[in-house]
């Protein structure tokens, strides 16, 4: 089990993101997420939560507020300082994959090294080859037949093709693990067991996670549930402004 810090890995204060000017999609007043908790977050399609991941990423910016990971304010990086911190730190997981399609089911697992002098270091600090710890990871996560490992990605199931992706995101243990409902093409079976898999390899690499679902069926299994509707309050803004218009109208 890994040693885990004490910074949280996950810290949003006064944030406020909008894509069409003064609609915010999302005012956030604060929070937290600490160090290896794993963390469910739910809420209506269209409510923000993907655009919630993509701030957490440091792929979008906010309008105001701060977005800090592992200690380090990224909306205040420079867009080239944001993606090393992003290679280094942050794994994704992307509900369609988002694999490489003329890349092996190895190549693909192994991408993120290539980017991330820290996630090499960490390997090599371990004394493991990026190519030992990939093939220990397909097959802790279920994929062991090394016939697979030269197979275009593409030439595997989608239940196969989605460990892929939860390989290339764990590779290097980066710290934070952010999982876009990549379960939503499986049966309800094979979702809990790929989740505990995630799980114990987070548990092994001391990655925090925060997983995006529609599924409530999941959200036992997880040590939070966050409902982006009660953290959300521009979402209330606008429930209010229904609920007045209602009063108004009567
Ligand atoms: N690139 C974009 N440009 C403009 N508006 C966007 C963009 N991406 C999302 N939105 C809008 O922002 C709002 C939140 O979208 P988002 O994708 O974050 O919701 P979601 O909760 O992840 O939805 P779902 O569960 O359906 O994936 C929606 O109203 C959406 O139309």
């Amino acid at each position: 089990m890994a040693v885990l810090p004490t910074t949280p890995p996950v810290q949003l204060d006064d944030l406020l993101f909008s894509w069409q000017p003064v609609q915010p999609v999302l005012d956030i007043p604060t929070l937290t997420i600490t160090p290896g908790e794993k963390v469910f977050l739910k809420g209506p399609s269209g409510s923000g939560k993907t655009t919630l991941l993509g701030l957490i990423g440091g792929v979008l910016v906010p309008e105001r507020g701060h977005v800090s990971l592992l200690g380090t304010p990224i909306n205040q990086l420079s867009p080239a300082a944001r993606d090393r911190f992003r290679a280094n730190h942050v794994g994704f997981i992307f509900q369609m994959f988002n694999l490489i399609p003329y890349l092996s089911v190895l190549e693909n697992v192994l991408l993120p090294l290539g980017f991330s002098p820290e996630r090499r270091q960490k390997l090599a600090a371990a004394g493991q080859s990026g190519n030992e710890e990939a093939v220990r990871l397909l097959a802790q996560l279920g994929l062991s037949d090394p016939a697979l490992l030269a197979r275009p990605v593409t030439a595997l199931s989608i239940g196969q093709q989605q460990r892929v992706a939860a390989a290339r995101a764990l590779i290097g243990r980066p710290e934070i693990l952010i999982a876009d409902e990549p379960t939503s093409a499986l049966d309800s079976d094979t979702r809990e067991a790929f989740i505990r898999l995630l799980f114990k390899e987070c548990e092994a690499a001391g990655s925090t996670l925060l997983f995006v679902s529609h599924d409530a069926g999941l959200e036992h299994l997880f040590d939070r549930s966050l409902s982006l509707a009660e953290l959300n309050h521009a979402a209330v803004t606008e429930a209010a402004a229904m609920q007045e218009d209602a009063v108004c109208h009567c």
